[in-house]
């Protein structure tokens, strides 16, 4: 039986869809939430075993870490997909910028750190971690300027991480453009949107999931981001 899967934030979206796909393969999974939700229960019902956490929570975080150390020793992979799309406004200036580097920098690192030897032990041959990080990353954005930053400080441990702990385990990034929208997205917006890509559309959960697969069946690429993006760099 394969080690189980990690999976930060699955109570919606790509977590949600990435955890469904894995539990339909019989791949056994482990995925933290922030807020209650209903999908929750059906993921309980396929058999993940699901974990509290507020990665801006310092205890919150301490707490999964001793649990998954305690309860987890192997491990085939870590997928931190967990996210606060903030943007400058939304909170004061101090706030935006540590709970951006709090989500998307701390909590992947010091994941990252506590599990390895849980990741070498459920190697099969080699383990994954996979980082979502975005496509703003290389770009930079005006009005999310602290999310940017903290991917890109992401994307660089994609390469700190593939050094430290190959060739056992494999750390690679995910960088997205446009997956999937924003129920709250309107109509202006998601056709400014769409206008920035040369596919003109939303890349879906399932390109994400397709990625995640080719990275876990690789036998050698290490240290690199793919980027799904439909061909925003062109436009
Ligand atoms: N969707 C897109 O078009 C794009 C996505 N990406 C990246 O892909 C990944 C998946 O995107 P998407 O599915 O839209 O992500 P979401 O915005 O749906 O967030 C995923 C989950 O992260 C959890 N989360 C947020 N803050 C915290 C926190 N402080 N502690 C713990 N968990 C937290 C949320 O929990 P809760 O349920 O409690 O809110 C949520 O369920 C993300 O890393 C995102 O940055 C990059 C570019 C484009
Ligand atoms: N955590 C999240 N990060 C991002 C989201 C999101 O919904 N949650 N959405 C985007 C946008 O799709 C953007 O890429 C295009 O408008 C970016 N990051």
């Amino acid at each position: 039986m394969t080690a189980p899967v990690l999976i930060t934030g699955v109570g919606q979206r790509v977590g949600l869809h990435l955890a469904l796909a894995f539990l339909e393969q019989g791949v056994p999974v482990i995925g933290t939430y922030r807020r209650e939700r209903e999908a929750l229960a059906g993921l309980q019902a396929e058999g993940a075993r699901l974990y509290p956490a507020d990665f801006c929570h310092e205890p919150s975080l301490e707490g999964l870490i001793a649990t998954l150390r305690d309860r987890h020793p192997a491990l085939r992979a870590i997928i931190h997909n967990a996210s606060d799309w903030m943007k400058e406004g939304d909170a004061p200036d101090a706030e935006v910028m540590t709970r951006m580097m709090q989500v998307h920098v701390n909590a992947p690192y010091r994941l990252n750190l506590a599990l390895a030897e849980a990741l070498k032990a459920g190697a099969d041959p080699v383990a994954d971690i996979i980082h979502l990080t975005d496509y703003v990353a290389d770009t930079g954005s005006a009005k999310h300027i602290a999310y940017a930053a903290s991917k890109a400080a992401l994307a660089n441990m994609t390469l700190s991480f593939a050094k430290r702990l190959g060739p056992t385990v494999k750390v690679n990034a995910i960088a997205p453009a446009l997956i999937r929208f924003n129920e709250h997205d309107d109509e202006t917006y998601r056709q400014k949107a769409l206008a920035k890509s040369v596919m003109g559309k939303e890349g879906g959960e399932a390109e994400v999931w397709h990625t995640v697969q080719y990275l876990m069946q690789s036998q050698y690429v290490t240290g690199r981001t793919l980027h799904l993006d439909g061909g925003r760099h062109l436009v």
